[in-house]
């Protein structure tokens, strides 16, 4: 046997007298003219090149360098061969693999924690890791320094837990439906990736359509948009009537557009704009928009949007099945992120049932409730119109400045009511669901639900006028007998932010909720002649 081989036996001793026949047949073979049994692993000269090129070969075919062969580990001695230099690539190669996995597992690590720290849920293929900071904006996605110096300017100094995890979705090119609480930041989360993905102003047409349910909400997004975006030349427009009926966007430039669906729908129809080069699409409020009065508004809008790498997102802080699953059908890919518990009320509400007993109860409650403390600005609203001018008419000699909004009135009047009460000119604002959803009136102290929601939905957006950026506030919520079956409802939706709810009405039975509108006697206290 050959001593370059020995290391295979060694601490085996071969009786050469007892086996001597053997003996001899194999040292003819040893001495023969080399054509020696190729198949006889032993009697092979090892040679340390020739290992390492066999150890490649072995680790391209992904067989584990450390493996061991009949028992025995083969490359424990090649320890003391010097490495070459292939050898030393391939050690660098596994190496910087290895460091690669240790990162990534580290980053898996890392996102799972601050997700659980801020309430994040997400589904979706490889969602890409939640923000730590703004500062991120510019190290990992190229974000302007315009746009940091606003933040900060506007004193956000934390990105909220939606614009966490929201913002790198966009960036990273994903479609995304989010939900997550009112006034929790939900405008700066698709804000902010648009400016930075859009980059500067260009003279391409509309790059991008911000769709909200009611113009008041256009209005104020087309505000955020414009601090957000200030220090850039980005060309902002809201769809206004005027532009509607005269506008010619084939001259005017735009390069984001904030529109109301009818009005973009009407534009469309009107061939005034080309929605064709849009990348972003987002739907605010959407499940709003999804309701039936508005879907095909919002189908013809997302069928003008032809560019097939548009990216849409939908926002709201109440996101139902059906909504999820219309997302699901026409998304490429998206992402699910879910801020706290799905469809519930901001935690920082204090939320309060009041039993009125009757419509007349409710106004005896109701003054009684100004009279013993009065912590303006409170929002009342009401089931109807009618009801929003009843109650205005009853209160306007109460010489407490109030004023009423709702979509009978002036374009100008319903501005100018939003913008009194905002400015704190008006101390109590007396609406229709049409202010109920997305509108930021920084610190309302208490909203006052004097008609019952019509559903769960509808009383979560309400209240968050309310209680927003971390604020505290309060909601009230008056009933009557009438209520009372669906009181379960919001029953459960203040259970679940927190708020203690009587017994006996977590014991009532659980309805489907269906639209909630019932009769109700007039609030009008004037005599029957007197009344218009
Ligand atoms: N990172 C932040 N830090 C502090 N405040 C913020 C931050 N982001 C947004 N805000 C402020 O929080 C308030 C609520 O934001 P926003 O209106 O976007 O809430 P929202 O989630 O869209 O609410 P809603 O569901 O009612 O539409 C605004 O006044 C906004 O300026």
């Amino acid at each position: 046997m050959g001593k370059d081989t020995s290391f295979l036996f060694s601490g085996i001793s071969f009786n050469k007298k007892k086996f001597a026949n053997d003996f001899a047949r194999f040292k003819e073979k040893e001495q023969g003219n080399g054509n020696g049994p190729t198949d006889d692993f032993d009697s092979r000269k090892l040679d340390p090149e020739e290992v390492a090129v066999s150890v490649r070969k072995r680790k391209r075919k992904n067989v584990s360098v450390s493996e061991t062969v009949e028992g025995f580990s083969v490359f424990k001695s090649s320890k003391s061969v010097p490495l070459s230099i292939d050898e030393q690539n391939d050690q660098d190669e596994e190496n910087q693999l290895s460091r690669k996995k240790k990162d990534l597992n580290w980053q898996i690590e890392r996102d799972a924690l601050l997700r659980k720290k801020h309430l994040i849920h997400v589904s979706g293929n490889n969602v890409p890791s939640p923000l730590q900071n703004f500062a991120e904006l510019s190290s990992s996605y190229g974000c302007e320094s315009y746009l940091l110096h606003n933040l900060a300017e506007l004193g956000f100094e934390e990105p909220t837990p939606i614009q966490r995890q929201a913002i790198p979705v966009l960036l990273s090119g994903r479609e995304c439906f989010a939900c997550a609480p009112t006034g929790s930041g939900k405008t700066l989360a698709f804000v902010c990736p648009m400016l930075i993905k859009l980059k500067h102003a260009s003279k391409d047409g509309i790059r991008a359509v911000i769709l909200c349910p009611t113009r008041e909400l256009a209005a104020q997004t087309t505000r955020e948009c414009k601090r957000m975006a200030k220090g850039n030349k980005f060309r902002i427009k809201l769809m206004t009537k005027e532009l509607v009926r005269n506008g010619d966007f084939s001259k005017l430039l735009c390069d984001i557009l904030i529109s109301t669906p009818l009005r973009l729908q009407l534009a469309i129809r009107k061939k005034k704009v080309d929605l064709s080069r849009v990348e972003y699409l987002v739907l605010d409020e959407s499940d709003k928009l999804f309701e039936l009065g508005m879907l095909k508004q919002i189908d013809s809008v997302a069928k003008a949007c032809s560019n097939t790498s548009v990216i849409r997102s939908l926002f709201s802080a109440t996101l139902p099945d059906f909504v999820e699953e219309l997302a699901r059908t026409i998304m490429h890919d998206a992402v699910r992120v879910i801020v706290g518990r799905k469809n519930t009320a901001s935690d920082t509400i204090k939320q309060k049932l009041v039993f009125a007993g009757s419509e007349e109860g409710k106004l005896l409650a109701l003054r009684q409730s100004f009279a013993e403390s009065l912590n303006p600005p409170v929002l009342i609203f009401v089931q109807n119109k009618t009801r929003a001018n009843e109650l205005y008419e009853e209160l306007k000699f109460d010489s407490i400045r109030v004023g009423v909004v709702h979509s009978d009135l002036a374009q100008k009047l319903r501005e100018n009511a939003v913008d009194d009460f905002r400015a704190g000119n008006m101390w109590v604002l007396i609406a229709t669901d049409v202010v109920a959803r997305g509108l930021d009136f920084k610190g309302v102290n208490c909203v006052i639900n004097f008609d019952f929601p019509d559903s769960a939905a509808a009383y979560i957006h309400r209240i968050g006028r309310s209680g927003r950026a971390g604020r505290t506030g309060e909601a009230i919520t008056f009933y009557t007998e009438d209520d009372v079956p669906l009181l379960r409802n919001i029953a459960n939706v203040m259970a679940a932010s927190g708020c203690e709810v009587p017994c006996w009405i977590m014991a009532l039975p659980k309805v489907k909720w269906r639209r909630h509108h019932p009769e109700r006697e007039s609030i009008s206290t004037k005599p029957l002649d007197q009344k218009e």
